[in-house]
Protein backbone atom coordinates (compact mmCIF):
# COMPACT_ATOMS: atom_id res chain seq x y z
CA UNK A 1 0.00 0.00 0.00
CA UNK A 2 1.21 3.42 -0.72
CA UNK A 3 0.63 6.30 1.10
CA UNK A 4 -0.05 9.50 -0.76
CA UNK A 5 -1.29 12.63 1.28
CA UNK A 6 -2.17 15.98 -0.66
CA UNK A 7 -1.76 19.79 0.92
CA UNK A 8 -4.55 21.51 -0.83
CA UNK A 9 -7.99 19.63 -1.95
CA UNK A 10 -8.72 22.48 -4.79
CA UNK A 11 -9.56 22.04 -8.29
CA UNK A 12 -5.88 20.36 -9.05
CA UNK A 13 -5.58 18.47 -5.74
CA UNK A 14 -9.40 16.85 -6.15
CA UNK A 15 -8.87 16.13 -9.92
CA UNK A 16 -5.68 14.36 -9.23
CA UNK A 17 -7.75 12.73 -6.07
CA UNK A 18 -10.20 11.63 -7.94
CA UNK A 19 -7.97 10.57 -10.69
CA UNK A 20 -6.27 8.04 -8.49
CA UNK A 21 -8.77 6.77 -6.60
CA UNK A 22 -11.52 6.09 -10.00
CA UNK A 23 -8.17 4.45 -11.77
CA UNK A 24 -7.10 0.72 -11.47
CA UNK A 25 -4.23 2.02 -9.21
CA UNK A 26 -7.27 3.25 -6.59
CA UNK A 27 -7.05 -0.33 -4.28
CA UNK A 28 -3.33 -0.05 -4.29
CA UNK A 29 -2.77 3.57 -2.52
CA UNK A 30 -4.23 5.35 0.82
CA UNK A 31 -5.20 8.98 0.02
CA UNK A 32 -5.68 11.66 2.63
CA UNK A 33 -5.88 15.20 2.64
CA UNK A 34 -5.44 18.87 4.58
CA UNK A 35 -7.10 21.60 3.11
CA UNK A 36 -8.27 24.33 5.85
CA UNK A 37 -11.80 24.32 3.61
CA UNK A 38 -12.00 21.08 5.30
CA UNK A 39 -15.84 20.76 2.97
CA UNK A 40 -13.23 20.26 -0.34
CA UNK A 41 -11.73 17.06 1.66
CA UNK A 42 -15.17 16.44 3.27
CA UNK A 43 -16.87 16.42 -0.76
CA UNK A 44 -13.86 13.80 -1.03
CA UNK A 45 -14.51 11.27 1.60
CA UNK A 46 -16.80 9.26 -0.84
CA UNK A 47 -13.07 8.71 -2.96
CA UNK A 48 -11.98 7.14 -0.15
CA UNK A 49 -9.71 9.82 0.66
CA UNK A 50 -9.37 10.33 4.66
CA UNK A 51 -9.37 13.77 6.01
CA UNK A 52 -6.51 15.10 7.82
CA UNK A 53 -6.74 18.46 10.06
CA UNK A 54 -2.67 19.71 9.47
CA UNK A 55 -0.17 19.62 7.12
CA UNK A 56 1.60 17.50 10.31
CA UNK A 57 -0.56 14.63 10.18
CA UNK A 58 -0.36 14.18 6.02
CA UNK A 59 3.36 14.63 6.93
CA UNK A 60 3.29 11.69 9.42
CA UNK A 61 1.45 9.52 7.37
CA UNK A 62 2.91 9.57 3.96
CA UNK A 63 5.72 8.77 2.01
CA UNK A 64 4.66 10.75 -1.21
CA UNK A 65 2.81 14.40 -0.68
CA UNK A 66 1.40 16.58 -3.16
CA UNK A 67 1.65 20.20 -2.73
CA UNK A 68 -1.88 21.27 -4.81
CA UNK A 69 -2.01 24.98 -3.22
CA UNK A 70 -1.40 28.03 -5.03
CA UNK A 71 2.61 29.29 -5.75
CA UNK A 72 1.36 32.61 -3.86
CA UNK A 73 1.27 30.73 -0.42
CA UNK A 74 3.53 27.47 -1.18
CA UNK A 75 6.11 29.31 0.91
CA UNK A 76 4.21 29.21 4.52
CA UNK A 77 2.95 25.81 3.63
CA UNK A 78 6.78 24.56 3.07
CA UNK A 79 7.26 26.04 6.39
CA UNK A 80 4.63 24.33 8.06
CA UNK A 81 6.26 20.33 6.46
CA UNK A 82 9.80 21.46 6.88
CA UNK A 83 10.07 19.70 10.45
CA UNK A 84 8.20 16.88 9.37
CA UNK A 85 10.05 16.30 6.21
CA UNK A 86 12.50 13.44 6.35
CA UNK A 87 14.98 12.33 3.87
CA UNK A 88 12.43 9.25 2.46
CA UNK A 89 9.77 12.23 2.02
CA UNK A 90 8.95 12.66 -1.97
CA UNK A 91 7.70 15.91 -2.33
CA UNK A 92 5.56 16.66 -5.21
CA UNK A 93 4.74 20.28 -6.24
CA UNK A 94 2.18 20.92 -9.15
CA UNK A 95 2.62 25.11 -8.00
CA UNK A 96 3.17 26.99 -11.32
CA UNK A 97 6.45 28.60 -11.37
CA UNK A 98 7.86 26.70 -8.24
CA UNK A 99 11.26 25.46 -8.71
CA UNK A 100 12.65 22.36 -6.54
CA UNK A 101 15.99 24.22 -5.56
CA UNK A 102 13.35 26.54 -3.18
CA UNK A 103 11.42 23.60 -1.77
CA UNK A 104 14.49 21.93 -0.98
CA UNK A 105 15.87 25.59 0.39
CA UNK A 106 12.52 25.44 2.59
CA UNK A 107 12.56 22.14 4.10
CA UNK A 108 15.92 20.13 3.82
CA UNK A 109 18.62 19.94 1.84
CA UNK A 110 18.23 16.82 0.92
CA UNK A 111 14.71 17.01 -0.41
CA UNK A 112 13.34 14.61 -3.25
CA UNK A 113 11.35 16.46 -5.13
CA UNK A 114 9.15 15.93 -8.22
CA UNK A 115 7.62 18.76 -10.44
CA UNK A 116 4.54 17.99 -12.03
CA UNK A 117 3.03 20.47 -14.52
CA UNK A 118 -0.69 18.41 -14.55
CA UNK A 119 -3.94 19.91 -16.00
CA UNK A 120 -7.74 19.77 -15.38
CA UNK A 121 -8.97 16.91 -17.91
CA UNK A 122 -7.20 14.42 -15.77
CA UNK A 123 -10.26 14.50 -13.79
CA UNK A 124 -12.17 12.37 -16.57
CA UNK A 125 -8.71 10.31 -17.10
CA UNK A 126 -7.52 12.21 -20.00
CA UNK A 127 -5.03 14.54 -18.31
CA UNK A 128 -1.72 15.63 -20.37
CA UNK A 129 0.83 15.89 -17.73
CA UNK A 130 3.98 17.45 -17.73
CA UNK A 131 7.25 16.32 -14.71
CA UNK A 132 10.53 17.02 -13.90
CA UNK A 133 12.71 15.38 -10.95
CA UNK A 134 15.37 16.10 -8.62
CA UNK A 135 18.55 13.61 -8.39
CA UNK A 136 17.67 13.06 -5.34
CA UNK A 137 14.25 11.09 -6.16
CA UNK A 138 15.10 7.25 -6.97
CA UNK A 139 14.01 5.73 -10.20
CA UNK A 140 11.29 3.46 -8.20
CA UNK A 141 9.90 6.53 -6.27
CA UNK A 142 9.73 8.83 -9.90
CA UNK A 143 8.31 5.39 -12.08
CA UNK A 144 5.26 5.87 -8.45
CA UNK A 145 4.57 8.98 -9.69
CA UNK A 146 5.16 8.82 -13.34
CA UNK A 147 2.14 5.60 -13.21
CA UNK A 148 -0.40 8.09 -11.81
CA UNK A 149 -0.09 10.47 -13.68
CA UNK A 150 0.24 7.79 -16.91
CA UNK A 151 -3.01 6.09 -15.45
CA UNK A 152 -4.96 9.49 -15.62
CA UNK A 153 -4.01 10.03 -19.22
CA UNK A 154 -0.62 11.01 -20.84
CA UNK A 155 2.57 11.68 -19.12
CA UNK A 156 5.94 13.17 -20.61
CA UNK A 157 9.23 13.51 -18.86
CA UNK A 158 10.96 16.86 -19.73
CA UNK A 159 14.03 19.01 -18.61
CA UNK A 160 13.81 20.37 -14.90
CA UNK A 161 14.69 24.01 -16.57
CA UNK A 162 11.38 23.97 -19.24
CA UNK A 163 8.79 23.53 -16.22
CA UNK A 164 7.75 27.03 -17.03
CA UNK A 165 7.47 27.00 -20.89
CA UNK A 166 5.36 23.85 -20.83
CA UNK A 167 2.77 25.10 -19.05
CA UNK A 168 0.70 27.29 -22.01
CA UNK A 169 1.32 24.26 -23.43
CA UNK A 170 -0.55 21.54 -21.57
CA UNK A 171 -1.59 23.15 -17.94
CA UNK A 172 -3.28 26.23 -19.28
CA UNK A 173 -4.17 25.20 -22.95
CA UNK A 174 -7.30 23.71 -21.78
CA UNK A 175 -8.95 27.05 -21.04
CA UNK A 176 -7.62 28.23 -24.18
CA UNK A 177 -9.42 26.04 -26.22
CA UNK A 178 -12.46 26.44 -24.20
CA UNK A 179 -12.40 30.15 -25.45
CA UNK A 180 -11.61 28.95 -28.55
CA UNK A 181 -14.95 26.41 -28.50
CA UNK A 182 -16.74 29.21 -27.02
CA UNK A 183 -15.94 31.64 -30.17
CA UNK A 184 -17.54 28.39 -32.56
CA UNK A 185 -20.55 28.02 -30.42
CA UNK A 186 -21.27 31.56 -29.92
CA UNK A 187 -20.89 31.91 -33.73
CA UNK A 188 -23.60 28.62 -34.20
CA UNK A 189 -26.41 30.31 -31.62
CA UNK A 190 -25.70 33.97 -33.92
CA UNK A 191 -27.36 31.80 -36.68
CA UNK A 192 -29.71 29.98 -34.81
CA UNK A 193 -28.58 26.90 -34.62
CA UNK A 194 -29.29 24.86 -31.49
CA UNK A 195 -26.23 25.29 -29.13
CA UNK A 196 -26.37 22.04 -27.83
CA UNK A 197 -26.51 21.00 -31.61
CA UNK A 198 -23.51 22.84 -32.44
CA UNK A 199 -21.35 22.22 -28.90
CA UNK A 200 -22.10 18.38 -29.86
CA UNK A 201 -20.68 18.63 -33.31
CA UNK A 202 -17.66 20.97 -32.75
CA UNK A 203 -16.59 18.84 -29.69
CA UNK A 204 -16.49 15.91 -31.72
CA UNK A 205 -14.47 18.02 -34.52
CA UNK A 206 -12.24 18.98 -31.77
CA UNK A 207 -11.79 15.37 -30.55
CA UNK A 208 -11.46 14.14 -33.95
CA UNK A 209 -8.82 16.90 -35.07
CA UNK A 210 -6.93 15.86 -32.38
CA UNK A 211 -6.92 12.11 -33.34
CA UNK A 212 -5.86 12.98 -37.16
CA UNK A 213 -2.88 14.94 -35.52
CA UNK A 214 -1.89 11.95 -33.46
CA UNK A 215 -2.85 9.16 -35.61
CA UNK A 216 -3.31 9.64 -39.07
CA UNK A 217 0.26 10.15 -39.85
CA UNK A 218 0.08 13.19 -41.52
CA UNK A 219 1.64 16.72 -41.23
CA UNK A 220 -0.60 19.26 -39.32
CA UNK A 221 -0.18 21.94 -42.79
CA UNK A 222 -0.84 18.42 -45.06
CA UNK A 223 -4.11 18.05 -42.69
CA UNK A 224 -5.14 21.84 -43.27
CA UNK A 225 -4.85 21.48 -47.09
CA UNK A 226 -6.95 18.17 -46.52
CA UNK A 227 -9.45 20.33 -45.79
CA UNK A 228 -9.23 23.35 -47.92
CA UNK A 229 -11.21 22.55 -51.10
CA UNK A 230 -10.25 25.55 -53.54
CA UNK A 231 -12.12 28.24 -53.86
CA UNK A 232 -14.02 26.55 -51.25
CA UNK A 233 -15.15 27.74 -47.93
CA UNK A 234 -11.85 26.44 -45.40
CA UNK A 235 -10.30 29.15 -47.58
CA UNK A 236 -12.18 31.62 -47.48
CA UNK A 237 -12.45 31.26 -42.83
CA UNK A 238 -8.43 30.69 -42.55
CA UNK A 239 -7.76 33.88 -44.54
CA UNK A 240 -9.50 35.56 -42.45
CA UNK A 241 -7.28 33.45 -39.17
CA UNK A 242 -3.97 35.16 -41.09
CA UNK A 243 -5.31 38.34 -41.33
CA UNK A 244 -5.68 38.42 -37.83
CA UNK A 245 -2.20 36.38 -37.41
CA UNK A 246 -3.75 33.97 -35.09
CA UNK A 247 0.18 31.93 -35.04
CA UNK A 248 1.17 35.00 -33.66
CA UNK A 249 -1.64 36.05 -31.13
CA UNK A 250 -1.26 32.24 -29.72
CA UNK A 251 3.13 32.80 -29.50
CA UNK A 252 2.13 35.69 -27.76
CA UNK A 253 -0.61 34.32 -25.54
CA UNK A 254 2.58 31.27 -24.55
CA UNK A 255 4.62 34.41 -23.93
CA UNK A 256 2.56 35.92 -21.68
CA UNK A 257 1.99 32.74 -19.92
CA UNK A 258 5.71 31.51 -19.35
CA UNK A 259 6.30 35.63 -18.13
CA UNK A 260 4.03 34.74 -15.45
CA UNK A 261 5.14 31.63 -14.72
CA UNK A 262 8.94 33.62 -14.23
CA UNK A 263 7.01 36.35 -12.15
CA UNK A 264 5.39 33.39 -9.58
CA UNK A 265 8.67 31.70 -9.75
CA UNK A 266 10.49 31.15 -6.13
N1 LIG B 1 -6.20 24.65 -12.05
C1 LIG B 1 -5.41 24.15 -13.00
O1 LIG B 1 -5.85 23.90 -14.15
C2 LIG B 1 -3.97 23.85 -12.70
C3 LIG B 1 -3.38 24.28 -11.53
N2 LIG B 1 -2.06 24.02 -11.28
C4 LIG B 1 -1.44 24.43 -10.04
O2 LIG B 1 -2.14 23.78 -9.01
C5 LIG B 1 -2.08 24.56 -7.82
C6 LIG B 1 -3.46 24.64 -7.22
O3 LIG B 1 -4.32 25.27 -8.16
P1 LIG B 1 -5.89 25.07 -8.09
O4 LIG B 1 -6.20 23.71 -7.61
O5 LIG B 1 -6.43 25.54 -9.38
O6 LIG B 1 -6.24 26.15 -6.95
P2 LIG B 1 -7.44 26.10 -5.89
O7 LIG B 1 -7.56 27.49 -5.35
O8 LIG B 1 -8.64 25.47 -6.51
O9 LIG B 1 -6.88 25.12 -4.75
C7 LIG B 1 -5.94 25.49 -3.80
C8 LIG B 1 -6.40 24.91 -2.48
O10 LIG B 1 -5.42 25.16 -1.49
C9 LIG B 1 -6.10 25.33 -0.28
N3 LIG B 1 -5.21 25.92 0.72
C10 LIG B 1 -4.97 27.22 0.99
N4 LIG B 1 -4.07 27.32 1.98
C11 LIG B 1 -3.73 26.05 2.34
C12 LIG B 1 -2.85 25.50 3.30
N5 LIG B 1 -2.12 26.27 4.11
N6 LIG B 1 -2.76 24.16 3.39
C13 LIG B 1 -3.49 23.37 2.59
N7 LIG B 1 -4.33 23.83 1.65
C14 LIG B 1 -4.45 25.16 1.53
C15 LIG B 1 -7.30 26.18 -0.63
O11 LIG B 1 -8.32 26.11 0.35
C16 LIG B 1 -7.71 25.53 -1.95
O12 LIG B 1 -8.67 24.52 -1.77
C17 LIG B 1 -1.53 25.92 -8.20
O13 LIG B 1 -0.23 26.03 -7.71
C18 LIG B 1 -1.53 25.92 -9.71
O14 LIG B 1 -0.42 26.61 -10.23
C19 LIG B 1 -1.29 23.29 -12.16
C20 LIG B 1 -1.84 22.85 -13.33
C21 LIG B 1 -3.20 23.11 -13.71
O1 LIG C 1 -3.48 29.54 -14.06
C1 LIG C 1 -2.60 29.00 -13.40
O2 LIG C 1 -1.70 29.68 -12.86
C2 LIG C 1 -2.58 27.50 -13.24
C3 LIG C 1 -1.32 26.89 -13.79
C4 LIG C 1 -1.74 26.14 -15.01
C5 LIG C 1 -3.20 26.20 -14.99
N1 LIG C 1 -3.64 26.90 -13.99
Amino acid sequence: MVNIGFIGAGNMGTAIMKGISTSSLGKDVKLSAFDPSTEKVKALEEYGVTPCSSEKEIMENSKYVFLAVKPQIIEGVLEAISAYTTKDTVIISIAAGIGDEFIAKKTIPDAKVILVMPNTPLLLGEGASALSRNDKVSDEEFDVVLNIFRICGKAAVIPKDKMKEIIAINGSSPAFIYLFAKGFIDYAASVGIDSKAAEELFTQSLIGSAKMITDSGNTIDDLIKMVSSPGGTTLAGLERLYEGNLTDVVKNCCESCTKRAYELSK
